[in-house]
This record gives structure tokens, C-alpha cells and sequence, in this order.
């Protein structure tokens, strides 16, 4: 089964999240894509929630098995990730370079990637996007014993 893939952010990431699902449309690695919003069509006191309700409505599709991976965007990338992390079991993190974002996947294991449409270029975020969804966590890798301290922290 491909990838369930959730794409949000609030208005100041609205921008990069369009053009993101564009690109992601026929990405054959995805089954699924779950436009949690914010959109364009909204009405104006939708389209102005802040990013702690997409940060957190992405963390709780993810843990209730509605979805297994999350792009996220917001000006910095940071509040949709502080967000999403508030959701039990969910590992995000911000990533603007290559390097981070092979890591997020091969050391941590997250499940949430999230950019700054504020901070980086709309190609760049398009490739890292692209390249984060590569990349597998291998369960037998000597990072899954750090992972599971955090899991064995939350109880899940
Ligand atoms: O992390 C927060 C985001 O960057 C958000 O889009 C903008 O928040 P602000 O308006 O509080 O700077």
C-alpha cells in the first residue's frame, strides 16, 4: 500500500501546501493525499486558524491510523511542528536541507516534516518534499533503540 499522506498548513504556508499537492498529485509512492487545509476557498475565519489546529488535526489523523506520514507548513515550519508534536507518538520536525531530512526518517523515525514558507525556496521545499518521502526507518537500525526511549516515554 502507498503512502496516506496528510498536507496542511495555515495561511502563511498556504502558498508552498498548493503547490506541494501539485506536485505530489501523481507521485506514485502516494495512494492517498488528505488536504487538511488551510485552502484559498475558505471562508475568512477557516482560512485565518492559526497553525496549532493544523499542526494537531495532522498529528491525530496520523495517530488514529487515518494517515501514515505528514508535510506541513507554516511561515518557519516551527509552530506547525511544535503542534503536531503535542500529539501523542507523533515525531515532527522542521528540516530546510537534505541532510536533515534523510535523517528525520533514518535516525527519528518522524512521521511530520514541516518547512517555512518564509525561509525556504518553493523548489527546494518541492525536492526535500519529494526526497522525504523516500526514505524508510529501518526498525532493525541501531537508531531504533533511541526512538523507542521517546515511544517507551509516551506509553505508544
Ligand atoms: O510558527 C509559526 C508560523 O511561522 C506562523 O505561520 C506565523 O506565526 P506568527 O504570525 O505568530 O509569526
Amino acid at each position: 500500500m502507498g503512502i496516506r499522506l496528510v498536507l496542511g498548513a495555515d495561511e502563511a504556508g498556504v502558498d508552498y501546501k498548493d503547490r506541494i499537492l501539485k506536485d505530489l498529485g501523481s507521485d506514485p509512492r502516494i495512494s492517498e493525499i488528505i488536504d487538511i487545509g488551510v485552502n484559498r476557498s475558505d471562508a475568512p475565519e477557516d482560512f485565518t486558524k492559526p497553525y496549532p489546529y493544523v499542526g494537531i488535526k495532522a498529528g491525530e489523523l496520523i495517530r488514529d491510523g487515518k494517515a501514515d506520514r505528514a508535510i506541513l507548513f507554516c511561515g518557519t515550519g516551527i509552530g506547525v511542528a511544535i503542534a503536531a508534536n503535542k500529539v501523542d507518538g507523533i515525531r515532527a520536525t522542521t528540516a530546510h536541507d537534505s541532510f536533515s531530512v534523510e535523517r528525520s526518517i533514518l535516525s527519528n523515525d518522524c512521521q511530520v516534516l514541516t518547512m517555512g514558507q518564509r525561509v525556504v525556496g518553493v523548489e527546494l521545499a518541492s525536492r526535500l518534499a519529494k526526497e522525504w518521502l523516500g526514505y524508510v526507518f529501518d526498525p532493525t537500525s541501531a537508531s531504533a533503540d533511541k526512538v523507542k526511549v521517546l515511544t517507551d516515554f509516551e506509553g505508544c
